[in-house]
């Protein structure tokens, strides 16, 4: 029986072994990690990570063909692919810092791989990692080997979270990158393999290691590009009286450019796109082209110039100080149908409120209260490095509350970060009723009907909207 390992029981190692196990009777799964607690969830009922439908692919095979466990040597020594799923954080220092990818926790991977391993392997980059990375890692295998022959693929994730079953059940595309030498093309084809006991052969793509591991970058970068397009349209539909959801339609019908990914928000989040965005960059800089690093790094300006433009809206409408007022915070996670809230905009939008002395009121269905003060706590970039490493925020400033009556209860203003559903259909008229007035809301989600609420008499603000008259002559974008 083939025996397949992934080190790293996170987003993405869980979910996609998980979905291996389901489909292919005949493999063996083990997913491991250094995180005890993380492996203790997965094993328990109640699962490390909030994804829809992941309980009963867990629940089918696990025990069966599918195993969580942190003796990560045994597994990675027993296994004939083992796959590398650990994080890849942009780096925090030294050269390359605030861009580049951190392959710290790679590195210590592939090393602890050649060191126990005494049988041929494949090992399979599943992070998302720079190009060229595939180079470094066989020679850190290579060197370490003690005759063992290990071959090296690309085979990037392109799961969305809150989709993550759907997205992995009925790919667009498995991309599997590898050497054009026949052992390089054996192990590819010994991959596929794994992959045709569900997915079409036709989704199936092959390509050499270096196209693999830029399409990565690549696709994330388009996708974070077009809703920074979106955004960026959306200050101008604001200063123009458009509407950005009818010029995003509209701009859709055109068959080359489609409707989906076009939504005006607050802000993309989530731990790729700022994070491979950069990391792209970097790689250009690297390669001399100065002009492609500055075109994509504009992608992730219009998104932090979208976060704080909210902030300003927020402050500047009400009366230009939000310092002791409450705050409701409706959403931190950042995209609805997750607990994740890594580089959410909520986290952004909420230290730029407490900036300005703001008491928030934070609810989240999904996301737990330490994690928000954790959250809170941490400097930027820094989220995605171990969590013994975080600290709490301790802050008069902020309260998570587990009802949204309760979050704003007594509010000034109360902003929608999140576009989870239950937000459409809560009562506004109690909401409205129970708030100070002047009261507002902040839709960064274009998720209430604007007219409804404007009718029980709120002020309400919504991305790339038509302006309430209270909002129309303040600046779009005030000094800050
Ligand atoms: N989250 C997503 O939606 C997504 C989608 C596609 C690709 N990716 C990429 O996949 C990679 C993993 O992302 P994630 O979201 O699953 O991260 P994650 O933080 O959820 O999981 C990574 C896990 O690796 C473990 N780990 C780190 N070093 C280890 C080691 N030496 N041995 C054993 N375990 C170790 C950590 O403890 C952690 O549990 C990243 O490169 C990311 O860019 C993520
Ligand atoms: O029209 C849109 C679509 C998305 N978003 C936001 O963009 C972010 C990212 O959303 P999404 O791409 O759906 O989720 P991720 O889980 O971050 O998935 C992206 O990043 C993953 C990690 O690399 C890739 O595997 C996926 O293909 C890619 O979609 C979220 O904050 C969304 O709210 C918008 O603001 N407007």
């Amino acid at each position: 029986m083939m025996k397949i390992c992934c080190i790293g029981a996170g987003y993405v190692g869980g979910p996609t072994m998980a979905m291996i196990a389901l489909n292919c009777h005949d493999i063996d799964v083990a997913v491991v990690d250094i995180a005890a607690p993380r492996i203790n969830a997965w094993n328990s009922s109640n699962l490390p990570i909030f994804e829809p439908g992941l309980d009963d692919v867990v629940k089918a095979c696990r025990g069966r063909n599918l195993f969580f466990s942190t003796d990560v040597e045994k597994h990675v020594a027993e296994a004939d692919i083992v796959f590398v799923s650990v994080n890849t954080p942009t780096k925090l220092r030294g050269l390359g810092a605030g861009k580049a990818a951190d392959l710290t926790y790679w590195e210590s991977a592939a090393r602890m791989i050649a060191d126990v391993s005494t049988t041929d392997k494949i090992v399979v980059e599943k992070s998302t990692v720079p190009v060229k990375t595939a180079e470094a890692i066989e020679k850190i295998l290579n060197h370490n080997s003690n005759g063992i022959q290990f071959q090296i693929l690309s085979n990037p994730e392109f799961l969305a979270e809150g989709t993550a079953i759907e997205d992995l059940m009925k790919p667009d595309r498995v991309l599997i990158g590898g050497r054009e030498t026949p052992d390089g093309k054996k192990a590819i084809e010994t991959l596929k393999d794994v992959y045709a006991h569900w997915v079409p052969a036709d989704r199936i793509i092959t390509m050499n290691l270096w196209s693999a591991e830029l399409s990565k970058l690549a696709a994330n970068a388009l996708l974070a590009q077009r809703i920074s397009s979106v955004n960026a349209m959306s200050a101008l539909c604001e200063a123009t009286g458009a509407d950005v959801s009818e010029v995003a339609y509209a701009v859709g019908k055109d068959s080359r450019i489609g409707p989906r990914f076009l939504n005006a928000s607050v802000g993309y989040g989530g731990s790729c796109f700022q994070k491979d965005i950069l990391n792209l960059v970097y790689i250009c800089e690297c390669n001399g082209l100065t002009e492609v690093a500055n075109y994509w790094k504009q992608v992730v300006q219009i998104n932090d110039y979208q976060k704080a433009r909210f902030v300003k809206r927020v402050v500047s409408s009400m009366f230009n100080t939000v310092s002791g007022k409450k705050i409701a915070i409706l959403g931190f996670a950042f995209k609805k149908d997750t607990g994740d809230t890594r580089e959410t905009a909520a986290m952004d939008v909420c230290r730029g409120l407490i900036g300005d002395k703001a008491q928030l009121s934070i609810y989240d269905p999904q996301v737990t209260r330490e994690q928000i003060l954790r959250d809170l706590a941490v400097d930027k970039l820094d989220w995605d490095h171990p969590r013994h490493l975080q600290q709490s925020l301790n802050s008069k400033h902020v309260s998570v509350v587990s009802d949204p009556y309760e979050a704003t209860k007594g509010a000034h203003g109360v902003c929608i970060l999140t576009e989870w559903d239950e937000f459409k259909t809560l009562e506004y008229e109690r909401i409205y009723k129970s708030m100070q007035k002047p009261a507002f809301v902040f839709d960064g989600r274009n998720v209430i009907d604007v007219n409804e609420l404007r009718k029980i008499g709120f002020i309400v603000y919504s991305v790339g909207k038509p302006l309430d008259p209270w909002v129309k002559d303040l600046p779009a974008a005030p000094p800050s």
